[in-house]
């Protein structure tokens, strides 16, 4: 597991692009049969991808870097399958997510298996897990199921509708929040007008993009912004003092999760386009 320390909004500014990748970015989730995790200080959120291909992946790291005796032991985890249909089994209990559905497994769930229902579409499953401090039933949701918001119009070429899947009125958590924004054709910009939550930190995944596609993802306070070049499948970290972005040069989907105070969405602080430099 890879291990991110947090950051002082004033040291990023001096950050050059290498060094903000470095501290910012996760290039890679998805290595067949393997599982990829980083742990970043911000809130203690893990950000991770299972892609089993040929075999099972289990969810496991050195514990001695969690100092438990199993990964969920004071932790919860939420999933969403970007890739072919799945099953994630929990102690025992087997769910199959299909493409862009998730699953929330609790903290005490000792067990956790991820398997491809066709090697030749294998299952992508996005990992967001959060320490937690109190146990809550494993639940599966389906984009139908998510609460869900149409967002922006065409005319700002944000139109784009929101799906809130682990949330204060959907699957209960400890303090994981994660959703997914799809973005309709024609669509490029997420979050703009921008906001940052001093509450939460939040990371975010780009996918559905084709190759050679971009994200030019913001990240930075309002008036000292700064961008990441996001390929398909990548994932960044946005410290609660940051804004989170981006436009795409095509339509895109993206995974938000958060982790930290509380667990209100709209708990957001809205960013003035006059305030952003
Ligand atoms: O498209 C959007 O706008 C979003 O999806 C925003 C995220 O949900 C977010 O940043 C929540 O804090
Ligand atoms: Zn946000």
């Amino acid at each position: 597991m890879e291990r991110r320390f947090a950051s002082h909004p004033n040291e990023v500014k001096q950050f050059d692009t290498d060094r903000l990748r470095k501290e910012f970015h996760i290039p890679t989730l998805f290595t067949p049969d393997q599982l990829e995790l980083v742990l970043t200080h911000e809130d203690r959120l893990i950000i991770g991808g299972a892609h089993p291909v040929q075999g099972e992946v289990k969810l496991d790291t050195d514990m001695k870097e969690l100092g438990v005796e199993y990964f969920l032991e004071r932790r919860e985890i939420g999933i969403i399958n970007v890739g072919g249909t799945g099953t994630v089994t929990a102690d025992g209990e087997e769910f199959t997510l299909n493409h862009k559905e998730c699953l929330y497994i609790g903290m005490g769930t000792k067990d956790v298996i991820f398997k491809s229902s066709d090697a030749s579409q294998p299952a992508k499953f996005y990992l967001n897990s959060a320490p937690a401090h109190k146990a809550f039933p494993a639940a599966k949701a389906t984009l139908e199921e998510a609460d869900s918001s149409a967002l922006g119009d065409i005319k700002n070429s944000n139109d784009r509708v929101i799906y809130r899947f682990i949330h204060q009125k959907g699957i209960d958590s400890a303090q994981l929040v994660m959703g997914m924004t799809l973005l309709k054709e024609g669509n490029m910009w997420n979050t703009m007008p921008a906001h940052t939550h001093p509450r939460r930190m939040e990371a975010y995944m780009y996918f559905d993009l084709p190759e050679d596609a971009a994200v030019i993802h913001l990240m930075g306070q309002p008036s000292e912004t700064r961008h990441i070049v996001m390929r398909n499948e990548q994932a960044v970290i946005s410290p609660s003092w940051s804004i989170h972005s981006g436009v795409g040069t095509s339509n895109y989907t993206f995974v938000w999760g958060m982790a930290g105070d509380n667990k209100r969405y709209d708990d957001m602080d809205p960013v003035s386009m006059k305030e952003l430099r």
